[in-house]
């Protein structure tokens, strides 16, 4: 993201359109319970959120809190108990095509090149494939693999192949991506890299994202606003808008927000929200 676009957000004026855009994603007091034979656990309750067409989300909260199972909602993977997930308007009622995966280990098969794993998606829908391959030689290209689509994963490092998965996410053109933990697997300079890397992408394509990450500096560096939740169940305990108008020069931005003075600020407010010392 360009600081000028950091500063844009933070005008009235568009903060004006921006509210009276109708929700890509809502969530209207939603609440899930997973029944097993080990009992009965309560994920989520009460959770109503509202996410604008290309906004960023990240959401940050404790282990076992209910942020991946915000994600499966949002999929169509598993119905609510109660309240409503829709996307524009419409409620979800299982898988569609209009919205994608991203997640931690890239899940690449070792034995197809990346042009071939990009093309899986759209091999498995049907439909025309030589638009697919052109959609998925040129998704290649922007994001830096275009000497390597006849390679297979194994001969690509591990940010690559992160950006390899993504391609191939995106080849199936969805409007909303969701991220689950994508870069835990990865290296501190790889992540910071990719983080940035994948937030301008994301960003570029007017995609609509919600990251789940447990990286406070990741979710504050990538996304428009970061959500926490509370322990299980995971309820809203705070919505922070983003905006680092001092986050200049020509750095990453993840490096560059890391160097502003507001953010060991909201560091710490998020820290705190988390209730991490309270167990
Ligand atoms: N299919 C399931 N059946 C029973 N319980 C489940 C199921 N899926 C998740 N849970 C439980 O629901 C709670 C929320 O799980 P979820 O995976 O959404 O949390 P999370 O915040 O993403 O966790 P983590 O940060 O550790 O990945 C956890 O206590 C988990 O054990």
């Amino acid at each position: 993201m360009t600081i000028g676009s950091v500063l844009d957000r933070a005008s009235p004026d568009l903060a004006t359109v921006a509210a009276e855009v109708p929700p890509r994603i809502s969530f209207r007091n939603v609440g899930l319970r997973y029944f097993s034979p080990r009992g009965e656990t309560e994920a989520l309750r009460g959770i109503d959120l509202d996410i604008r067409p290309g906004e960023f989300v990240a959401i940050v909260g404790q282990s076992g809190c209910g942020k991946s199972t915000l994600l499966s909602l949002l999929a169509g993977l598993v119905p609510p108990g109660s309240g409503t997930v829709a996307i524009d308007g419409v409620p979800v009622t299982g898988p569609g095509r209009r919205v994608g995966f991203m997640l931690q280990q890239d899940t690449l098969f070792e034995w197809r090149t990346i042009l071939e794993n990009t093309l899986l998606g759209p091999e498995l829908q049907g439909g025309d494939m030589a638009a697919a391959r052109r959609r998925a030689e040129a998704l290649l290209t922007r994001y830096g693999l275009g000497e390597f689509m006849h390679h297979k994963p194994g001969q690509l490092s591990g940010g690559m192949r992160q950006r390899a998965a993504l391609a191939r996410t995106m080849c199936l053109e969805p409007d909303i991506l969701l991220l689950d933990e994508p870069f835990s697997a990865l290296d501190f300079q790889t992540r910071l890299m990719l983080a940035d890397e994948i937030a301008d992408i994301i960003r570029r394509e007017g995609k609509t994202a919600i990251l789940v990450t447990h990286d406070i500096p990741e979710a504050i560096s990538m996304a428009d606003r970061v959500v926490v939740l509370s322990r299980r169940p995971g309820r809203i305990r705070a919505i922070h808008d983003i905006a680092f108008p001092s986050a200049g020069g020509t750095r990453p931005r993840a490096m560059a927000v890391r160097e502003t003075p507001e953010f060991p600020h909201l560091f710490n407010l998020v820290w705190e929200e988390l209730e991490v010392h309270a167990e």
